[in-house]
């Protein structure tokens, strides 16, 4: 997995293709590599450091990623050094005739590496790659990236919305609603999968819908709604929901997750863009294609293998869909646009070109009181960040701006 990352793909993509080699894996076995290779990459910063005093020249991409992953399973997961340093030696000898003459060299590097405990919890988190920390430094500043560094080496927890207030679910309730295990679980085997009485969506990505509102009866149009997270909420409060996304494969993921809570949208596979209801809307949910910055924590190869290159032609899309959203509500309708981004122009810098295209839009606020203050924007805007609630374990980086049409 961790050389597939290295080659570009995603981590999902990796364990999709490590499932495809080693066919006889069971599931829980697949879930510890995953595991392994997300913690690996989380701390990769601290590994380099244990094994930048113990080996002269970097060695072959996949010798150095068994270092690390026996490091960081040794000094991070507390696993007994001869366990990690015998798997790592006899992955090694597994390997190409290269890996195999590394294998005494990993040997002696991981025994050393061991007892450098110390240099481990000295060395920093990963940094944001640089055209992600320019932008969010001149945001928020030096210590602000800093500490959005340090929350998305602690990872997170796994976050759960329930389909109706009151029903029973697991974990410990949020101050937003949603519940939160801070030990990784298997989702299937939860009390209540069954039942369809939840579904796994972080915290920061149930706010848009909750910011949106939705009453009985309303119609609502979630554009890019797959896999239907939102879609769900909407329909839950019993909005009359129109579920649209481009691609037919996540919308048929949407469909699978609202039969499994027993909830209702009409789904229509088309692009956003081209679709207009035939007659106008009380609201409009626009979760926008982005770079997903916002969810480093969960996605740590993001950095690994993504360049700044898409923001521009991301933020071009984005303002599309706003103003074909905007196009599609009644007067006094509302529009929630929302991207699970860090970078600035997706969310602030997209808010005010699109007001300032729109003199017919205008922020509505959220209503003081509800949500806490320090995440409501000068603008009136909500703007989460992994390093806000560090009490609770964080949650992800969202921009959710509401719009309505006045007149
Ligand atoms: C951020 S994800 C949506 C997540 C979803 N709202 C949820 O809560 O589960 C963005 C989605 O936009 C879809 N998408 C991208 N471009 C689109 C377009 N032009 N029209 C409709 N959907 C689009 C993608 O297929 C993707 O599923």
């Amino acid at each position: 997995m961790l050389a597939a990352v290295r080659e570009g793909v995603t981590l999902a993509e990796g364990e999709e293709a490590l499932a495809d080699l080693t066919p006889a894996l069971t599931p829980a076995e697949r879930a510890r590599a995953r595991r392994l290779a997300a913690m690996t990459l989380r701390h990769r910063s601290r590994s380099d450091a244990v094994l930048a005093g113990l080996i002269d020249r970097r060695p072959r991409p996949e010798v150095m990623e068994l270092l690390q992953l026996a490091v960081t399973e040794m000094l991070a997961g507390a696993e007994a050094p001869h366990g990690a340093v015998n798997a790592a030696v006899a992955l090694a000898r597994s390997g190409g005739a290269k890996a195999k003459a590394a294998a005494g060299m990993v040997n002696a590097v991981l025994r050393r590496a061991a007892e450098r405990q110390a240099a481990w919890d000295a060395a920093s988190p990963p940094r944001l790659p640089d055209w992600l920390r320019r932008p969010v430094v001149a945001q928020w500043g030096e210590d602000i990236a800093a500490a959005i560094e340090a929350a998305h080496e602690r990872g997170a927890a796994l976050d759960l919305t329930p389909r109706a207030p009151g029903v029973p679910v697991p974990g410990a309730a949020l101050p937003t609603g949603s519940h939160r295990l801070q030990s990784g679980a298997q989702v299937t085997a939860l009390p209540g999968y069954a039942e369809g009485d939840w579904w796994v969506q972080d915290a920061a990505a149930a706010l848009p819908v909750r910011l949106l509102a939705p009453r009985p009866g309303e119609t609502v149009a979630d554009l890019c709604a797959a896999p239907g997270g939102k879609t769900m909420q909407l329909a839950a409060a019993g909005a009359r929901v129109t579920a649209i996304d481009l691609s037919p494969q996540r919308l048929a993921r949407l469909a699978a997750n609202l039969a499994r809570v027993g909830l209702e949208a009409e789904t229509v596979a088309a692009d956003a863009l081209g679709w207009t209801p035939s007659a106008p809307l009380d609201a409009v949910l626009l979760d926008a294609p982005c770079s997903a910055t916002g969810t480093i924590r969960r996605h740590p190869e993001l950095p690994l293998i993504r360049d700044g290159a898409m923001i521009p032609e991301l933020v071009r899309l984005q303002a599309q869909l706003i103003n074909h959203a905007a196009g599609l509500l009644k007067p006094g309708g509302r529009l929630v646009y929302a991207v699970c981004s860090l970078h600035p122009a997706e969310g602030e810098g997209q808010l005010a070109t699109a007001l300032a295209r729109h003199p017919g839009l205008a922020v509505e606020p959220p209503a003081p009181g509800d949500w806490p203050e320090e995440w409501i924007t000068p603008q009136g805007a909500i703007r989460t960040r992994p390093d806000h609630w560090p009490e609770l374990g964080g949650l992800d980086g969202f921009f959710i701006a509401r719009l309505r049409r006045c007149g």
